[in-house]
Parts: structure tokens; C-alpha cells; sequence
């Protein structure tokens, strides 16, 4: 069967569908598996097969076939995917094939670490300018980037083609500095600030948030410690997830066998679910980058 059908092909305009609407939790994934595709061509792979390719990226292979299909790629029988034309594709679908200027608004202690961190620009982007409010801060720089006051991102924005806006400021600023992003021009926004934001439609907002993530693996560890207090018959890898599964929100478990019951206060029992897939992004509103 033929690798590749061309979803949207610069130059093949109307010939295929511009752009495959992807369900959000594919598009999510997509990353995973471009990154897996970047180390394998690193080593001198020219094809993967899919369970070679889903054991890199840490997902399911049938789902990871079902995600490519959606692309117009079914692989070749007995060979796999082509690892170059497979990167090629999903760059393309992720909008990865020129570099996304991004501009960085506070920089203190971590927006510091985000602008002194190279391994964007092989990522597809370039953090093209950094703002703070701050008068001590101004005229730093940081990378070959001075640190400019936020009253200068409207024309910066526009000089520069600002695409993304990262905001790295206090929570109490970050509305603002949104709202200062959008008045720009900056139609997608990556808040590391712990609030949500309000943002008008057709403005896409991605939170990270490690206190979350970190909550999450509270509930985990908390979930696994109460069922090594269950009785022996329950079975000693009760609920602790399939076999290298991944739950809902993107936690990979490296527990065995099958669904289980734990315990809760107040006598209410959880029974163990998994499935790989990470959460998705939510439009127009504050989706947490949880698991992708
Ligand atoms: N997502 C995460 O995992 C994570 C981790 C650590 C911190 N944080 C969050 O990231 C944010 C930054 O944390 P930090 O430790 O770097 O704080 P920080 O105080 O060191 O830096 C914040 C910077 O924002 C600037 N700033 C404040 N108001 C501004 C405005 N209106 N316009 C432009 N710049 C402005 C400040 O001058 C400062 O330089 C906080 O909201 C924090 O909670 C998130």
C-alpha cells in the first residue's frame, strides 16, 4: 500500500483537503512522534514500523496507526513508515515548515531559563524578542536579545511577525499581558503564569503548569500506596494500569495487568481506568498542556 497520500501538499492546492481537521487528542500526539522520528533519523533509520515507531513516542501502535491514517499514511507492508517523508508530513500538518517568530513577556527567574534555552529553533521556532516591565531589566542580553519594556511590543510585534506570545509574569499580570498580546496581533498565547486567561475566539491558550503536573503524580503515588494497603486477594498489581499504559491526561504507568478498586474516604471506590491518550487543547480557552 502506498506510504503517503499528500494532505495538502504546498503546490497541490485543491487537489486534497488543505489542511485534515485532526481530533485534538491526534494533534496532540503528533509531537510525540515527530520527536520520536527526529532520533530515529539521528541513528540512521530510514524506516520504522509502527510498534517500533509507537514504543518511541510511548503511545499505543493501533492508535498511532489510526493518528496517521488520519495524515494520509498507512505505511508500506513489511518495511513500515518512511521515517523522512513521515517527518515531512507532519511538519507540514503541525505548520512546522517555517520558523514561528515568539515573543517572551517576563523575564525573571524562569522566563530567563526559557530564553537561554537553545533547543527551540530545531523545534520550529525562534524566540524573536523579550519583554519585562521591569526598569532593572531592561536593556539585558540575553541571547543575542535585549530585554525591551512591554509598551514596545505593538511595533515589535509587527517588525518581527510575532506568532506566539509566551507570558512568564506574575499571575496578577498575566490578563494584562495577554490582553496586551492580542491588541498586538498574537493570536496564540502559551501562559506559564497559574491563573486562567480570558481571551476573544480565534485566540488559542496553552497553560503548563508544573504544580498540576506535579498534583497529578501526587494522586498516583497517593493511589498506588493505598492499594499495597489492599487485601492479598485483590492481587499485588491490582489497578495499577495496563501494561505500560497511559491514563487520560498523559501519565505513562509502568504497572502491570488490570483495572482495580482503591479505597476512598467515605467508603467511594475508583475503579482503575487507562488509555493513551494525552489531553487535548481546548480552543479559544486555557487548555493545560498536560501530557503532550
Ligand atoms: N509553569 C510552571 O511550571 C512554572 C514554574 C515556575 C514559575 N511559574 C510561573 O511563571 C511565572 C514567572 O515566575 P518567575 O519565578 O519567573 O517570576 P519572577 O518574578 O522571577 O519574574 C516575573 C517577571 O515578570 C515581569 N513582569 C511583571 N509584570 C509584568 C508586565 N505587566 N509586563 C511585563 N513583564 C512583567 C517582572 O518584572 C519579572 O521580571 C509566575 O507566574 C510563576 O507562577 C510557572
Amino acid at each position: 500500500m502506498s506510504q503517503h497520500r499528500p494532505v495538502g501538499t504546498p503546490g497541490r492546492a485543491g487537489a486534497v483537503p488543505a489542511l485534515p481537521d485532526l481530533p485534538e487528542a491526534t494533534v496532540a500526539r503528533l509531537p510525540e512522534y515527530l520527536r520520536a522520528l527526529h532520533n530515529l533519523a539521528e541513528t540512521g533509520n530510514d524506516t520504522v514500523s509502527s510498534e517500533e515507531l509507537a514504543a518511541a513516542a510511548g503511545v499505543n501502535s493501533a492508535k498511532l496507526r489510526k493518528d496517521l491514517s488520519q495524515l494520509g499514511s498507512y505505511g508500506t507492508r513489511g518495511v513500515g513508515y518512511d521515517v523522512a517523508l513521515l517527518i515531512d508530513q507532519i511538519e507540514f500538518v503541525l505548520g512546522l515548515t517555517q520558523s514561528r517568530a515568539v515573543a517572551l513577556v517576563g523575564v525573571g527567574n524562569l522566563g530567563h531559563a526559557l530564553a537561554g534555552y537553545a533547543g527551540f529553533a530545531g523545534r520550529g521556532f525562534r524566540i524573536a524578542a523579550l519583554f519585562d516591565a521591569d526598569p532593572a531589566r531592561l536593556g539585558e542580553v540575553i541571547n543575542g536579545l535585549v530585554v525591551r519594556h512591554i509598551d514596545e511590543l505593538p511595533q515589535v510585534a509587527a517588525e518581527e511577525s510575532i506568532a506566539i506570545g509566551v507570558i512568564a509574569t506574575p499571575a496578577t499580570a498575566a490578563q494584562s499581558v495577554a490582553d496586551q498580546l492580542v491588541a498586538a496581533g498574537v493570536t496564540s498565547i502559551l501562559n506559564f503564569a497559574p491563573c486562567v486567561l480570558a481571551v476573544p475566539d480565534g485566540v488559542d491558550v496553552r497553560k503548563v503548569d508544573l504544580a498540576i503536573e506535579l498534583q497529578i503524580l501526587s494522586f498516583h503515588e497517593h493511589r498506588k500506596a493505598a492499594l499495597t494497603g489492599l487485601p492479598a486477594a485483590a492481587g499485588p498489581a491490582a489497578g495499577l494500569g495496563s501494561p505500560n499504559g497511559t491514563t487520560p491526561n498523559g501519565t505513562t504507568h509502568g504497572g502491570a495487568a488490570t483495572a482495580g478498586l482503591t479505597a476512598l474516604p467515605g467508603g467511594l471506590a475508583a475503579t482503575g481506568t487507562t488509555e493513551a491518550t494525552p489531553a487535548g487543547t481546548l480552543r479559544s480557552t486555557n487548555a493545560e498542556a498536560v501530557g503532550s
